[in-house]
C-alpha cells in the first residue's frame, strides 16, 4: 500500500474509530481511486475523496412505539445523507438488530458509487433501525413504521431524499411508511420507492436486484465466450435479492443448488426449479418461516444447520444475504472447487481478504456496488414514472434494467481492464463511480 493511501486510511480511522465496516468499504475504494487521482491532475488538491467519506449529514433519532402487550419499546432510527452531488439522496432502509452507524455508513458510502454507476441522477444515502421485524405481528410492524416515519418525514422528500427497502424492509414496510408520510404531509408523492403497484410502484422493482445481479454475471461470462446454461450456482440468502437471482439464473438455464438464511442452508442436488422457488417464496414471504422448512416438502434436499453454502461445488457463486458472509477460507474453498465467477447480490458480502483470494486466482469477481445496482436503478426508473405520472410495462422496465446492467459492466471494463485483458471489476466500479461524482463536485465548488 502506498504511503498516500496509508495516510488517508489512518486519517479516516482516527475520525471514525470503532466503525470496521465503514473503514473496510473506504479502504477498498481508496486503494483503487487514490492511484487514479494521482494520475489525473484535474482531481488533485481538491480533497475529493476526503469530502466523499464525510457524510453531508447524519440524523439519529428515537423511535418509541407500543407492542401488542401494551409495553413501550424504544429503538434507534438513522438516516445517512452521504452525498448529493449528482441527485437527491437515494438508498434503502434496513431494519435488523445488527444495524449501527458503521454498517449504515458503509452502505451509504457504497451507495454513492453504485448510484453513480447506474448513470441515473441519484446521490447516496442509507438508513434504518435496530428494530427486528422477525417475530413481530403485522400491527406491531405497522406501529413501528409509523413511529419511524413520524420523525424521518422531516428530512426526506421526492426531490431531497428517497428511501426504499433493504434487509427487513420489503413491500409491507414500504407500504406502512408511505401511508404515514402521506398522512402527515398530505402529499401523494414519489418519496419512497419499492411501493405497491396500486400506489405508484414500478413493475420489476421487486425482481430488479436479483435479476440485475444475474444480468451482470451474464455480461462477465459473455466476455469470456460463456453463458449460464448448465452451470451449477450456489446462492446464499432467501430474501428478496436471493429469490429473484435464483429465478433469473434458472430461467437462463443454470441449476441453483443452495439457498440459506441466518439459521443455515439447504442443498438440493436436483436444483431449485420454479415450483420449488415458489414454495420458498411462500415460506419466506407469507409464512415468514425458516429455510429449514424446505425439506419438509422436499425431503431429498439436505439442511445444514448453522453452516454457509460455500463448501458446495459450483461454477458460479451469488452471495445475496449480508455483509462479510464470505471469508478468505470460504473463497479458497470456492476457487479450489472450480468456482470461476462470483457476482455479489448483497452489499459487501465478501470480506476484504476474500476479495484478495478471488483476484489472486484471477476469477471473475463483481463487487456489489456494480452487480447489485439493478435494484436502485429500477428505483430510479420508479422515480421517473412517478414524475411522469405513468407506468411502464414489465417488458419496458426489464429492457431498461438490462441495458443499465450491461452499461455498468462496460464502464467497469473501461476502467478495470489490465494489459492482459483481466478485468479488476472492483477497480473499474470504483473509478467509474468516482469520476461522475467527482466531476459534479468540481463543477459545484467547495460546498
Ligand atoms: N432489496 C434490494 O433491492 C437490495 C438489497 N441489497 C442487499 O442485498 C442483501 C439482501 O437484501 P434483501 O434480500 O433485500 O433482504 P431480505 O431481508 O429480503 O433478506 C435477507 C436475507 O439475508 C439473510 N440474512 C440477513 N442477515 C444475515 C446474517 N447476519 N447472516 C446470515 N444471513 C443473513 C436473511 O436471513 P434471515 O431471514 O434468517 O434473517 C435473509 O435470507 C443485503 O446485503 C442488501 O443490502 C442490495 C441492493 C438492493
Ligand atoms: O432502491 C433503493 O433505493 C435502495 C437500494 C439499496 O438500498 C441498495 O442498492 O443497496
Amino acid at each position: 500500500m502506498s504511503q498516500t493511501i496509508t495516510d488517508f486510511i489512518n486519517g479516516v480511522t482516527l475520525k471514525n474509530p470503532n466503525e470496521p465496516e465503514f473503514l473496510q468499504a473506504v479502504l477498498e475504494v481508496a486503494e483503487t481511486v487514490i492511484p487514479f487521482i494521482e494520475q489525473n491532475e484535474k482531481y488533485q488538491n481538491q480533497k475529493l475523496l476526503e469530502r466523499m467519506v464525510e457524510a453531508d449529514r447524519i440524523v439519529i433519532f428515537r423511535v418509541a412505539w407500543i407492542d401488542d402487550k401494551g409495553q413501550t419499546q424504544v429503538n434507534r432510527g438513522y438516516r445517512i445523507q452521504m452525498n448529493s452531488a449528482i441527485g437527491p439522496y437515494k438508498g434503502g432502509l434496513r431494519f435488523h438488530p445488527t444495524v449501527n452507524l458503521s454498517v449504515l455508513k458503509f452502505l451509504a458510502f457504497e451507495q454513492t458509487f453504485k448510484n453513480s454507476l447506474t448513470s441515473l441522477p441519484m446521490g447516496g444515502g442509507k438508513g434504518g433501525s435496530d428494530f427486528d421485524p422477525k417475530g413481530k405481528s403485522d400491527i406491531e410492524v405497522m406501529r413501528f413504521c409509523q413511529a419511524f416515519m413520524t420523525e424521518l418525514e422531516k428530512y426526506i422528500g421526492a426531490d431531497t431524499d428517497v428511501p426504499a427497502g433493504d434487509i427487513g424492509v420489503g413491500a409491507r414496510e414500504v407500504g406502512y411508511l408511505f401511508g404515514q408520510y402521506k398522512k402527515i404531509r398530505n402529499e401523494f408523492t414519489g418519496v419512497l420507492t419499492g411501493k405497491g403497484i396500486s400506489f405508484g410502484g414500478s413493475l420489476i422493482r421487486p425482481e430488479a436486484t436479483g435479476y440485475g445481479t444475474v444480468y451482470f454475471a451474464q455480461s462477465m461470462l459473455a466476455r469470456k465466450g460463456q453463458d449460464l446454461k448448465d452451470k451449477t450456482v450456489v446462492v446464499s440468502g432467501s430474501g428478496n435479492v436471493a429469490q429473484y437471482a435464483v429465478e433469473k439464473a434458472t430461467q437462463l438455464g443454470a441449476k441453483v443448488v443452495t439457498m440459506s438464511d441466518s439459521g443455515g442452508y439447504i442443498y438440493d442436488a436436483d436444483g431449485i426449479d420454479g415450483d420449488k422457488l415458489a414454495h420458498i417464496m411462500f415460506l419466506k414471504n407469507e409464512l415468514r418461516s425458516r429455510i429449514s422448512d424446505y425439506i419438509v416438502k422436499y425431503p431429498n434436499a439436505k439442511y445444514y444447520d448453522n453452516e454457509k453454502p460455500w463448501g458446495q461445488k459450483c461454477d458460479i457463486a451469488l452471495p445475496c444475504a449480508t455483509q462479510n458472509e464470505l471469508d478468505a477460507e470460504n473463497a479458497k474453498t470456492l476457487v479450489a472447487n472450480g468456482c470461476f465467477c462470483v457476482a455479489e447480490g448483497a452489499n459487501m458480502p465478501s470480506t476484504y481478504e476474500a476479495v484478495v483470494v478471488f483476484h489472486d486466482a484471477k476469477i471473475l469477481f463483481a463487487p456489489g456496488k456494480a452487480s447489485n445496482a439493478g435494484g436502485v436503478a429500477t428505483s430510479g426508473l420508479e422515480m421517473s414514472q412517478n414524475s411522469l405520472r405513468l407506468s411502464w410495462t414489465a417488458e419496458e422496465v426489464d429492457e431498461k434494467l438490462k441495458a443499465i446492467m450491461f452499461n455498468i459492466h462496460a464502464a467497469c471494463v473501461q476502467y478495470g481492464a489490465d494489459e492482459n485483458g483481466y478485468v479488476d471489476y472492483v477497480k473499474g466500479a470504483n473509478i467509474a463511480g468516482f469520476v461522475k461524482v467527482a466531476d459534479a463536485m468540481l463543477a459545484q465548488g467547495v460546498v
